[in-house]
């Protein structure tokens, strides 16, 4: 039986940050959303969270026909799921509660609506083990706030057909998002191994009296992290080698990662490991030159300050601030 992918009613279980963040993405969409949350109080928070998004989302272009009043709030989690065409947890990330929950979800759901979950980090192996038809089963790891950020990683489980996968990426991106198959199930996924690298690096530096957390969100809000929204890493890196590109880089900043900045244990530079990396980033740069590509971040880099600027400016702050 084919997966359902065209997709008209969108079930959201757990309806707090990322679970409202959902609801928002699919009713600016167009979409029908049918809510479950246990928490007293529940549905009264959702209706404010959408309401606190739409401004954005109107800003953003809604669907025609996208509505806030297309939200049907229900008691339980069979009521959530039984005429879902796609369904989205957003529990708290508690291995023996998402086992239990999708153990009930998947056994009321119908048996071709694919079935996503908003974990940061648990295997999907593990929390989809009771699952019915777990060859629909997929991780759909969001970021927050879910209804602005487009990236979306999608992650199987050891039962999870491809064609699950396949057809999670067609309807994570009809609504609006950029998904990235990461490839192997590991905990963490790629985009939290990342952050979480750097969370944990920050927190010693507060630990360890270096920087204050505003002293260290400046670092980052004044440097890198402007360079991160619209260019990654290892394309950055291989800008910072200069026209030599990444294998000067390489060689001159390698051997940095065995000095003790970081209380991560570094990787052993071995000649592969340079080489995929590149391999990895010759092949990002495809037919540009270094030179076209500084004039490239240049450019976005003016544009993204510009913005940012300007926005800042509209909510009574300076540039500085
Ligand atoms: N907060 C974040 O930045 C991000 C969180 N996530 C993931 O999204 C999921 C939800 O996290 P948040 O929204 O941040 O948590 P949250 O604490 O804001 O919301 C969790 C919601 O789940 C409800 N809930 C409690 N027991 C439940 C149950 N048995 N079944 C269904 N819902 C239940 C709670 O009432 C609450 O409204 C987690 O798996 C988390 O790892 C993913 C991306 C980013
Ligand atoms: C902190 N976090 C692990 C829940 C963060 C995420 O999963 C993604 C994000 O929005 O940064």
């Amino acid at each position: 039986m084919p997966f359902i992918t065209e997709i008209k009613t969108f079930a959201a279980l757990g309806s707090g940050v990322i679970g409202s963040g959902w609801v928002a993405r699919a009713l600016a969409h167009g979409l029908d959303v049918i809510a479950w949350d246990p928490a007293p109080g529940a549905e009264q928070a959702l209706r404010k969270r959408i309401a606190n998004a739409w401004p954005a989302l109107e800003k953003q272009g809604l669907a025609p026909g996208a509505s806030q009043q297309r939200l049907k709030f229900v008691a339980t989690i069979e009521e959530c799921v039984r005429d879902a065409d796609f369904i989205q947890e957003s529990a708290p990330e508690r291995l023996d509660l998402k086992l239990d929950l999708h153990a009930k979800i998947s056994a009321a759901a119908k048996p071709n609506a694919i079935i996503g979950s908003s974990t940061s980090g648990l295997l999907p192996s593990e929390f989809y083990e009771s699952a019915t038809h777990p060859e629909r089963c997929v991780v759909g790891h969001p970021f927050n706030p879910v209804y602005l950020l487009p990236l979306v990683e999608i992650v199987g489980g050891n039962r999870t057909s491809p064609d699950a996968i396949e057809a999670a990426k067609t309807f994570y991106t009809a609504l609006g998002m950029r998904p990235l198959h990461v490839r192997k199930e590991v905990p963490g996924f790629i985009a939290d191994r990342l952050l979480e690298a750097l969370w944990r690096e920050a927190l010693h530096l507060v630990n360890d009296g270096v920087a204050t957390t505003g002293e260290i969100d400046d670092a980052i809000r004044f440097g890198a992290g402007l360079r991160w929204s619209f260019m990654g890493t290892f394309l950055t890196y291989t800008l910072a080698g200069g026209d030599a590109g990444m294998r000067h880089f390489m060689s001159q900043f390698g051997p940095a990662l065995k000095l003790p900045w970081t209380y991560l244990p570094a990787p052993e530079l071995t000649d592969k490991l340079i080489d995929d990396v590149v391999e990895g980033t010759s092949e990002q740069l495809g037919e540009r030159s270094i030179a076209a590509l500084e004039r490239y971040r240049d450019d976005t880099l003016l544009a993204v300050l510009e913005a940012v600027k300007n926005s800042k400016a509209s909510h009574g702050l300076a540039f500085g601030e």
